[in-house]
């Protein structure tokens, strides 16, 4: 998270970066990740013969850089908590490379992913389930001292009341117990946790999504401070879209396993390239007060994600796209430097020159792939007399020209009704994905892996 990041959103807290102070392309490579894949395998029968396997990554490929907020958005289920747990090593990739300031930890086992565990940490989505009900917060947040034979300067006593000072508790709340504190303060907990070994890379997975709105700006500002203070760098997974916008340096857009558009947050969210990351930035509300009441509208994707078991073949966002021809179907598209710092794995990107051009005839399947919402205004006075929002002018435009009818377009009171519609947007007010066991799973991994 970056000063420019604080001066954008109004930040006050008044943190400087001089550690990072280099612009991101020319820091350190912390993290790179290439070819990435993890498949978990369905088995059935007697003897458990695998019968298939749910793709949850498919093959990526990204990098980190040192001081950086690498921010990783998508719908519900396209595998954004398990590149989180494979890049953290809490479950083994089926393949591909993870080197860590230039060492290869893929096949690192336990013993020796052990010095490790100090430098990449993971915060979890779920305040409640990440920490031990039976355990004492002084217990929790020292746990990682004790695991990894560590003696803090002063004592472990005095490290984990500064922890907590840290994040904003007291440090009187040591002999307390999670019960007996806000989810707020529970996330603030696993931070504080996560923090005390001084990673160099924290990995949050959804870190504020189950907390109320009002005190997941409180957590976004303490991450935001505690990376300035410490240095940190952070892979934040999260699918709500105007958090990822705040937090991040770069953001990348992952769709059933696979990145298909990575950039820095700027560019992505004034002109993103893939249509994909084009109907999700459609959903982001406009945080300027002005444009509060004019009329916007919104790209919603229609039918549902297809299965990560047998996802689409050639490129897997063709069955919901409406730019999709027939290479698209046949060619999975590379993920390539469209722009400076900007890569997009799509044959017909938007704001970018095609990729192939030849190929003009658009599938049967890309006329009904979308419908553009247009939102009614709800402060008429107050609004600019504006032309409606770029997105879906272009994709008129852009329909028109290919001969496609104009999508259909739904009222605001119909879009409201239609729950579907706004998932399939991202809209991600609407869609808090549950807890699963693998979140309380993955934080016993981190108490365990820590010390073994
Ligand atoms: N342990 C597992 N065994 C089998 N399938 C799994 C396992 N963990 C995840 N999956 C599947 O992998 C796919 C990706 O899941 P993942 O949780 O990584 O997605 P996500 O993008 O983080 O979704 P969400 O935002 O809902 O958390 C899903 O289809 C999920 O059902």
């Amino acid at each position: 998270m970056s000063e420019t990041k604080k001066e954008d959103a109004g930040d006050t807290a008044a943190a400087t970066v001089p550690a990072q102070a280099a612009s991101p392309e020319d820091r350190e490579v912390l993290l790179k990740v290439e070819g990435l894949v993890k498949h978990f395998p369905i088995k059935k029968g007697l003897l458990q013969r695998q019968v298939a396997a749910v793709k949850a990554v498919d093959g990526i490929d990204f990098e980190v850089r040192k001081g950086e907020t690498l921010g990783v958005v998508g719908e519900s289920g396209c595998g954004k908590s398990t590149m989180g747990r494979v890049i953290t090593k809490l479950i083994e990739p089926t393949a591909g490379k993870i080197e860590f300031e230039g060492q290869d930890i893929t096949r690192l086992g336990t013993g020796g992913m052990r010095p490790l565990r100090r430098d990449i940490q993971m915060i979890f989505q779920d305040p409640y389930g990440s920490l031990n009900p039976r355990h004492t917060i002084g217990s929790i947040v020292s746990a990682p001292f004790r695991l990894q034979g560590v003696e803090p300067e002063g004592g472990v006593k005095k490290e984990v009341q500064r922890l907590l000072e840290l994040v904003g508790l007291s440090p009187e709340h040591f002999n307390r117990y999670p019960h007996e504190f806000s989810g707020g303060q529970r996330q603030r907990i696993g931070i504080a946790r996560a923090l005390a070994l001084k990673p160099k890379l924290v990995v949050a997975d959804e870190p504020v999504s189950a907390l109320d709105v009002s005190i997941q700006a409180q957590v976004v500002n303490l991450m935001d401070d505690l990376q300035s203070e410490l240095g940190l760098t952070y892979v934040i997974i999260a699918h709500d879209l105007s958090v990822v916008r705040h937090v991040s340096d770069r953001i990348a857009v992952m769709y059933l396993g696979k990145v298909v558009e990575l950039a820095d947050r700027t560019s992505l969210y004034e002109a993103p390239m893939h249509p994909y990351t084009k109907a999700l930035m459609s959903a982001v509300p406009v945080p300027d007060p002005k444009r509060r009441g004019a009329k916007s509208e919104r790209i919603l994707l229609k039918g549902d994600v297809p299965s990560p078991i047998s996802p689409p073949s050639g490129c897997r966002f063709h069955t919901r796209c409406w730019k999709a021809t027939e290479i698209c179907k046949t060619v999975e598209p590379p993920l390539l430097q469209l722009a400076p710092g900007r890569q997009v794995a799509c044959h017909h990107p938007e704001n970018a020159e095609d990729q192939a051009p030849g190929d003009t005839k658009l599938l049967a399947v890309a006329k009904e792939a979308i419908e553009v919402v247009t939102l009614a205004r709800t402060d008429a006075d107050d609004a600019p007399d504006e032309p409606a929002a770029e997105p879906a002018q272009a994709l008129v435009q852009a329909s028109a020209e290919a001969s496609v009818e104009k999508p259909a377009k739904a009222s605001a009171e119909e879009s409201a009704e239609t729950p579907e519609a706004a998932v399939d947007a991202g809209d991600d007010s609407d869609v808090q994905p549950s807890d699963d066991a693998g979140d309380a799973d993955g934080t016993d991994d981190v108490q365990e892996s820590s010390g073994s």
